[in-house]
């Protein structure tokens, strides 16, 4: 039987295995640093600045676990958040599949933050885990999109790609991390959906299986650093934070 005075435990996969080849050559993307701290370590401080998170997974480049966990034993955190580091595979998706096998027993709501989302809010944040515990099964923070949207058909590198629709603006959402799981739930979609079925996130994972998934409202600093032009907006955002709140 269930204890009813068990505290509710909330644990994290931090996928960061990835080169981050569309940043340009170098150093694994979430070693890279913002503000002279790696990108990854970011990325942990923003999970574990939620007090409901008492367990970290950081999925590391394959090569590199031992060192990525040395690095990160230089920027302790608080003493109720217990870190592991495991290594990654060669998909996100094979990724998050790894850091799942490495949570503990018990935990009652997990969530998937990119190591490439360092500078999420913690509101965000606890937002996503408070809608987990609300009931909901599959959780996703998201922002209405500023561009008009338009599909295409694909062609050849350097044809013209005509046009086939224009989806209705208002009904898009651009999905952001952390995504917030019932346990179970994301770990039967990572078992029954074959890599390569097209789901780019976890909660496409769950859509395939029927789970039913809610949006909670996203913010515009949980921005994904994919492409060069992103690091000069995370730079930017890291020196006001440190400027007018304090921030390490
Ligand atoms: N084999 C992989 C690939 C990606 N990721 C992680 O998934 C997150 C989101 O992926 P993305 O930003 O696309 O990172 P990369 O795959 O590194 O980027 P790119 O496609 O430019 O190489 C990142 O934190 C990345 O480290 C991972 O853990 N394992
Ligand atoms: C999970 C994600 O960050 C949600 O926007 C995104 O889908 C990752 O995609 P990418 O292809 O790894 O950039």
């Amino acid at each position: 039987m269930s204890d009813p005075t068990r505290p509710i435990r909330t644990a994290v996969v931090i996928p960061a295995a990835g080169r981050g080849v569309r940043l340009g050559p170098g150093t694994p993307k979430a070693l890279r640093t913002l503000g002279g701290t790696p990108m990854l370590v970011h990325a942990v401080r923003a999970m574990a600045a939620s007090r409901a998170v008492s367990h970290i997974v950081v999925v590391a480049p394959s090569d590199g676990a031992t060192e990525v966990d040395r690095l990160l034993h230089e920027y302790p955190l608080a003493d109720r958040t217990e870190l592991v580091v495991v290594p990654g595979g060669r998909t996100r998706q094979e990724s998050v599949r790894l850091g799942l096998a490495a949570l503990p027993e018990g935990i009652d709501v997990v969530l998937v933050h990119d190591a490439a989302r360092p500078l999420v809010p913690v509101d965000t944040v606890d937002a996503v885990i408070a809608a987990v515990r609300a009931g909901a099964p599959a959780v996703v923070p998201a922002l209405p999109l500023a561009d008009t949207v338009k599909q295409v058909e694909p062609q050849p590198q350097g044809t013209p790609e005509p046009v086939v629709g224009t989806p209705e603006r208002s009904l898009l959402r651009a999905v952001q991390t952390p995504q917030g799981f019932d346990p179970e739930t994301l770990r039967k979609a990572h078992d029954t959906v074959v890599e390569g079925e097209g789901a780019t996130d976890d909660a496409g994972l769950a859509e395939r299986l029927g789970v039913p998934v809610v949006v909670v409202p996203g913010h515009e600093e949980a921005f994904k650093v994919t492409r060069p032009l992103d690091l000069v907006l995370a730079e930017a955002v890291l020196a006001r934070r440190r400027a007018t709140d304090g921030y390490v």
